[in-house]
C-alpha cells in the first residue's frame, strides 16, 4: 500500500454521521442535542480564566534550540505525554495565515461548507468529528480534514478563489512534515532509538517514498452561550505517532493528568506549538510514554480555532514495542499492528483500541499509563 493511501484505511470503516445543520454561530442557547450531562468527570486543575499559572502545573515548554532538547523531550513525554515547543522554525506569518484561512473557511454559510462535506467512507472534507459516532450528544465544533492536496474540496467552497487557501495549507503541510520528522527523531532518540533501528523512520527522514503519512485537521469551536454544558471535542487519544497542534490565543485544550490533578488546560503561548504522544508512539515505547488523553472545551465569548497535524508511519509498516525496551521484567505490552489495522480498531473500539491490542497485563509494578478503560463512552 503506497503511503498516500491513508484514505484506504478509512474507506473500510465508514462513519455515518448526520450533518450538523444547526448554525452554532447563531444559536442563543445550548439545545438538548448538544447538552452534555457530565462534563465534570475529573476536577479541572487550571481554569480557563487562570492566566497566572504555575509553570510546574502545566506541560513543559521546550526550546528546540536547547542543547538538552532530547533529554527535556524525553522527560516531558514520560511525565506528561505532551509539551509545547518554541524556536521550532515555523514563521509566525505562516501560523497567522493558517488561522485566517481557517476562519475564512468556517465563516462560510452552512450550505456552502456542506458542498465540501466529508463522505461517510472518506477521510477529507468538512464535517463533525469522526468520534461523534461514539457519543449520544453532539459536540460544539466543526472540522475540516486535509490529506495531501486540499484543492478538490477548496474548489467546492470557493469556485473562483481557492488558490489562496490551497497555497497556505500546502505550505503548512510541507513545513509540518519537516518539523514532525524532527520531533519524531527527538522522541525516538530520547528512548535510545537510532536511525538504524527503524527502517521506515530512516526512510522518512531522507524524504524517501515509503515514508510517513499525515493528515491536517482544522477544528473550529464557535463561542458557546453555556460552555459548562457543551463539549468542544470529547476526550480521546490520537491514533498517531505524534500530533503537532497549533491553537490560537483562546484556550480550550485540556490534558488529563494522573492522580488528583484532573484536567489541565494547556495555556496558549503565542508562536508555540503543542506536541503530544499518540497511541503508536505509546506502543513503540512499550508503554513508557503515555498517549495523553485530551479534550477541547469551549468558551463563552471567543471563537477558538486549532490545527492538528496528525503524523504517523507508512500505513502498512508493523509497529511494535522496540526490542531494546523489552526484557524479562518488561515483556512486550502490545502485539505488532500496522497503522491501517489500528485505525480500523480505533474506528470500532475508540478509547478501548489500545487495550484491544494489548498482549498482557503489566507486571512488576510496570504500570500501563494508558489504561483509560474508565473513560466513558456512550
Ligand atoms: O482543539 C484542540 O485543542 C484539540 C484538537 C484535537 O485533539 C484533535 O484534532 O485531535
Ligand atoms: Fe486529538
Amino acid at each position: 500500500m503506497p503511503p498516500s493511501r491513508l484514505s484506504d484505511a478509512f474507506r473500510a470503516h465508514p462513519v455515518h454521521l448526520q450533518h450538523n445543520h444547526l448554525d452554532l454561530e447563531s444559536v442563543r442557547e445550548v439545545p438538548d442535542s448538544h447538552a452534555w450531562p457530565e462534563l465534570d468527570d475529573y476536577p479541572s486543575a487550571v481554569t480557563v480564566e487562570d492566566s497566572n499559572f504555575d509553570v510546574e502545573s502545566v506541560p513543559p515548554v521546550i526550546d528546540l534550540t536547547d542543547p538538552n532538547a532530547v533529554k527535556l523531550v524525553g522527560h516531558a513525554c514520560k511525565t506528561w505525554g505532551v509539551f509545547q515547543v518554541t524556536n521550532h522554525g515555523l514563521p509566525m506569518r505562516l501560523l497567522d495565515d493558517v488561522e485566517s484561512q481557517g476562519r475564512r473557511l468556517f465563516s462560510l454559510p452552512p450550505h456552502q461548507k456542506l458542498k465540501a462535506a466529508r463522505p461517510p467512507d472518506g477521510i477529507s472534507g468538512y464535517g463533525l468529528a469522526r468520534i461523534s459516532s461514539f457519543f449520544p450528544k453532539l459536540m460544539w465544533s466543526e472540522g475540516f480534514t486535509i490529506v495531501g492536496s486540499p484543492v478538490e474540496h477548496a474548489r467546492q467552497l470557493w469556485p473562483l478563489d481557492y488558490s489562496n487557501f490551497c497555497d497556505v495549507m500546502e505550505e503548512y503541510e510541507k513545513e509540518m512534515k519537516q518539523l514532525a520528522g524532527r520531533l519524531m527523531w527527538l522522541m525516538l532518540g530520547s528512548l535510545g532509538i537510532s536511525k538504524d533501528d527503524i527502517k521506515w523512520a530512516a526512510a522518512a527522514s531522507k524524504g524517501e517514498s515509503g515514508g510517513v503519512c499525515a493528515a491536517l485537521q482544522l477544528n473550529s469551536y464557535p463561542a458557546c452561550p453555556d460552555p459548562s454544558r457543551a463539549m468542544g471535542l470529547a476526550a480521546h487519544t490520537d491514533s498517531t505517532l505524534l500530533t503537532v497542534l497549533y491553537q490560537n490565543s483562546t484556550s480550550g485544550l485540556q490534558v488529563l493528568r494522573d492522580g488528583a490533578a484532573g484536567w489541565v488546560t494547556v495555556p496558549p503561548l503565542r508562536g508555540a506549538l503543542v506536541v503530544n504522544v499518540g497511541d503508536l508512539l505509546h506502543i513503540l515505547s512499550n508503554g513508557k510514554y503515555p498517549s495523553v488523553l485530551h479534550r477541547a472545551i469551549v468558551n463563552r465569548t471567543h471563537h477558538r480555532l486549532s490545527v492538528a497535524y496528525l503524523y504517523g508511519p507508512p500505513t502498512n509498516a508493523q509497529i511494535s514495542p522496540i526490542s531494546s525496551l523489552v526484557d524479562p521484567n518488561h515483556p512486550p505490552l502490545y502485539r505488532p499492528v500496522t497503522w491501517a489495522e489500528y485505525l480500523g480498531t480505533k474506528a470500532k473500539h475508540f478509547n478501548k483500541a489500545l487495550s484491544s491490542v494489548r498482549l498482557c497485563n503489566p507486571v512488576n509494578g510496570f504500570v500501563d499509563v494508558n489504561d483509560h478503560n474508565s473513560v466513558k463512552v456512550s
